[in-house]
């Protein structure tokens, strides 16, 4: 079966929320949305609210799926949704950095290579709202 893995488009003030990922290796320094990995009997819904809290020390409300099934690897897969905050400022409690992006500067990042077709579909989805 695969591994799900759950992503947060966090948008506020028509920005998007990326943040910069630490480890591993081969992956620190690139860009990608906040989230993680599904736990076992744990909804995708509440997987992806629990890592917000965790990476970032918000809360967040869920808003609508961006597409469907991303395929990261052959053992693996991203589903997004938006997000808004309803508690708290973002930190980078796991990631090297955060950066709002306006649509404009949407691809000012080095996006991880299985979030790019999701941000080519978030760039066609305007205006951006939670
Ligand atoms: N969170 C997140 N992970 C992504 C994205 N794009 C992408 O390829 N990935 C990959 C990186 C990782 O290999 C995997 C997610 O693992 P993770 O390390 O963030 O998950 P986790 O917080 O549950 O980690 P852990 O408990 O295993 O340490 O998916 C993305 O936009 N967000």
């Amino acid at each position: 079966m695969d591994l799900v893995v759950v992503g947060a488009a966090i948008i506020s003030d028509g920005r998007l929320l990326s943040a910069q990922r630490a480890e591993p290796p081969h992956m620190a320094g690139g860009w990608e949305l906040p989230g993680g990995k599904v736990d076992p009997g744990e909804s995708d819904e509440d997987a992806l609210v629990r890592e917000c809290h965790e990476e970032l020390a918000i809360k967040v409300r869920l808003g609508r799926r961006i597409g469907g099934d991303w395929r990261l690897s052959e053992r693996s897969l991203l589903r997004v949704w938006t997000a808004e905050i309803i508690q708290g400022k973002p930190r980078a409690l796991e990631h090297l950095e955060l950066r709002w992006l306006t649509p404009a500067e949407l691809y000012d990042v080095d996006w991880l290579p299985g979030d790019r077709p999701v941000i080519e579909e978030l760039a066609h989805s305007h205006p951006w709202h939670p």
